[in-house]
Parts: structure tokens; C-alpha cells; sequence
């Protein structure tokens, strides 16, 4: 039976944990918190992130980093992402032997604009791990928890290691598919949220569908150029943990992302929607993330560039919305220039 540390109890952590015990794994769940770690061992809950769930018994929970990597092969990373690189450094100092690492967060780090898959290559040395793993696509924690139908992919540049996380995982509930495009994987699962708290912001400001929709295809056109940029592959972004993820997260009520832009929409600002929220919004940091690369990779991102004004410079959410729809006209198909006709088309109007 494979024994597996799951590092974050929060709602996607404590989500996957139910998954890994049905599939009758050995899970050991850590937290920071003491007080949660006591309520899922003698209560079986986490009623602060997945209020209403009974957790399978068979998850144990502990709140001491070195008691929760013993005797693992296998660490789930699901901690935000802004925590990713202390936690891995306590990881390294804890682990004695090597371990497959898989992560399940949906971010890309301001300044050093890493996805999550390189940041453990970078504090985790070689020797102490055998492959590195991400999880990601439609997969809201709410409803993974209570056993509803989901699809996700499971991606490394190690697809026998991706296809070991697809048998940790599957089962009738919750369905693996594996991709070997890591860079295309993570990157649509971490600007997917960029999108998302434009969905909200929109709605928040009283606009309709179209605006979503909008939003959406042309959210998905910039997320795809950039990742392209970096050496993804464009099917990917038409996949779950592209199109897939971006549909889930634009229009679920459970999404922390959309939540946290609709009240930016309604007029409030940032640090209030993060007290009030109380759970990680991974969509801005993410935001000044690609804001930054993309300026580094000249990949116009009109949509991150005007949401990168309003979450850092004080713009008005309308005011965005403005210059987004006043932008020079365009083709909407990318290899063409303005004035040139598709070839496969070429008939006079
Ligand atoms: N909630 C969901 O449905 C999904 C979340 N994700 C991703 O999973 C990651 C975690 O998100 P959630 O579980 O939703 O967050 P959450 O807000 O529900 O929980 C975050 C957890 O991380 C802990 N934490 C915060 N700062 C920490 C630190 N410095 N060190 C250690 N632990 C810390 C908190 O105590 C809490 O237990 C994010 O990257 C998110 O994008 C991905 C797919 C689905
Ligand atoms: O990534 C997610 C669903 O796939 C969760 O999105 P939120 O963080 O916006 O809730």
C-alpha cells in the first residue's frame, strides 16, 4: 500500500486526501495548525474549509512536518503557492531518502516567473527526488470532496512517473488522464485564475454573459500565446487543464478567484476581499507574475495587463473594461496581419 504525505490541509489538500483513501492509500495529512489536525483525527472534518464533509477515519493528520514525511514515498504538494518554496526547504531538510513529488498548486512566482514543477527542481536537490508531478484541471474541492464526477490531468516530463499519479488517483469519481506538455499543463492551470477574477470583476461591475464569454475566449487566446511563448503545445490549452479549467473557474460559485474579482467589481478593494475571503486567491500574485513575463517576453496580454492595473495601480475596474473594448481592431485569428487574407479564404468581400 503506498503511503503518502499530503502537505496543506486546506480545501484542495483535504479534497485530495479523500480521493488518495478511498483508493485505500496510507495518507498522512499536515497542517500548520494543531487545532485542525486534532479536529480530523477524533472528528473526521475540516470544518473551516470543507464544511459539511465526513472525512474517510483512515486520514491522519498531523501538524509535525518530520512525523508526516516518515517512511513517505510520495509527497503531495497543495500549499499556495506563495508557500511553496519554505515548506520545500523544511521537506529538504526532513527527507533522508528520495521521493516522487507531486504538486497540486496553481501558481506562477512574481520575479522569478517559475511554475511550481521548477521551483522544487530548484530547492529540492537531485539526489533526494525520483520525479516531479502536477496534478491540475476542473476540479473544484467542493465537489471532488463529496465524490462528484471530475476529470483532471496528471503531467511530468516522466511519463512513467505521470502514469503512477494517474493509478494513485483514479477511481470511478475522479478520472486521470495524463499529458506529457508540463509547461502547457501548468501554465493554463496557474493564468486560468488571472481570468477568472476578470469573470467576477465584470459580473461584480453588472455586465452580462457576453462580457464573460469575451473574457473567456480572449482570456484563453493570451494564456495560450504566452505558454506557447514558453514552449507549451497548443493542444494543451483546449484541454482540462486549459479550456477545461478555465470554463470551471469562470463560472462555478465555488471559485476563490471569481468570488474575490466580483468583489472587486462591486467596489471594494483588495486587502478587504482577502480578509474577507480568509482562503487563498492564487489569481493575483499570478497576475504580477505574468504581468512581468510577458513584458520579459513582449506577449501582449491585454488582459492581464489591465487586470495588473486595477489589483497594482489603482485603476478603476470600468475604466479597464474601456480600454480593453477600445483597442486597435484585429484579426481574431493570430498568423494573420491586418490586411492580409487567409489564404484557405481568399475571396474579395
Ligand atoms: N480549492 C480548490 O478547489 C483548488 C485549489 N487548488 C490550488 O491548491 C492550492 C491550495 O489551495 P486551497 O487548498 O484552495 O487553499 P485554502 O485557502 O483552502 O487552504 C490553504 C491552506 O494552506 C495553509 N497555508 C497557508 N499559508 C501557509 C504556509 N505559509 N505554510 C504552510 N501552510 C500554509 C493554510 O493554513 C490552509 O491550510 C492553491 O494553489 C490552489 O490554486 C487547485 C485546484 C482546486
Ligand atoms: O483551480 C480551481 C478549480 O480547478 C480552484 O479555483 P479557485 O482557486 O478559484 O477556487
Amino acid at each position: 500500500m503506498p503511503s503518502i504525505t499530503v502537505l496543506g490541509a486546506g480545501s484542495w489538500g483535504t479534497a485530495l486526501s479523500v480521493v488518495l483513501a478511498d483508493n485505500n492509500h496510507q495518507v498522512t495529512l499536515w497542517g500548520r495548525s494543531a487545532d485542525s489536525a486534532r479536529e480530523i483525527n477524533e472528528n473526521h472534518t475540516n470544518v473551516k474549509y470543507l464544511p459539511g464533509v465526513l472525512l474517510p477515519e483512515t486520514i491522519q493528520a498531523t501538524n509535525d512536518l518530520q512525523e508526516a514525511l516518515k517512511g513517505s514515498d510520495t509527497i503531495l504538494l497543495v500549499v499556495p503557492t506563495k508557500a511553496m518554496r519554505d515548506i520545500l526547504k523544511d521537506i529538504k531538510s526532513n527527507l533522508e531518502r528520495p521521493v516522487t513529488f507531486v504538486h497540486a498548486s496553481k501558481g506562477i512566482e512574481p520575479e522569478t516567473y517559475l511554475r511550481v514543477s521548477e521551483i522544487i527542481e530548484e530547492e529540492i536537490p537531485e539526489n533526494l527526488r525520483k520525479a516531479v508531478v502536477v496534478l491540475s484541471g476542473p476540479s473544484h474541492a467542493e465537489e471532488v470532496s463529496t465524490r462528484q464526477p471530475t476529470t483532471v490531468t496528471s503531467s511530468s516530463v516522466n511519463m512513467k512517473a505521470a502514469e503512477f499519479v494517474q493509478d494513485l488517483f483514479m477511481n470511478t469519481n475522479f478520472r486521470v488522464y495524463t499529458n506529457p506538455d508540463l509547461i502547457g499543463v501548468e501554465i493554463g492551470g496557474s493564468l486560468k485564475n488571472i481570468i477568472a477574477l476578470g469573470a467576477g470583476m465584470t459580473s461584480g461591475l453588472g455586465y452580462g454573459d457576453n462580457a464573460k464569454a469575451a473574457l473567456m475566449t480572449r482570456g484563453l487566446a493570451e494564456i495560450a500565446r504566452l505558454g506557447m511563448k514558453l514552449g507549451a503545445k497548443p493542444m494543451t490549452f483546449a484541454g482540462l487543464s486549459g479550456l477545461g479549467d478555465l470554463i470551471v473557474t469562470c463560472t462555478s460559485v465555488h471559485s476563490r478567484n471569481w468570488r474575490a474579482g466580483n468583489m472587486i467589481g462591486k467596489g471594494r478593494t483588495v486587502p478587504e476581499v482577502l480578509e474577507e475571503m480568509g482562503m487563498v486567491v492564487e489569481g493575483i500574485r499570478t497576475t504580477k507574475a505574468a504581468y512581468q513575463l510577458a513584458s520579459l517576453e513582449k506577449v501582449d496580454m491585454p488582459i492581464t495587463s489591465g487586470l495588473y492595473d486595477v489589483l497594482f495601480n489603482g485603476k478603476e475596474p470600468e475604466a479597464a473594461v474601456e480600454e480593453l473594448m477600445g483597442r486597435v481592431k484585429k484579426h481574431e485569428v493570430e498568423d494573420l496581419k491586418l490586411g492580409e487574407t487567409d489564404p484557405l479564404n481568399d475571396m474579395e468581400p
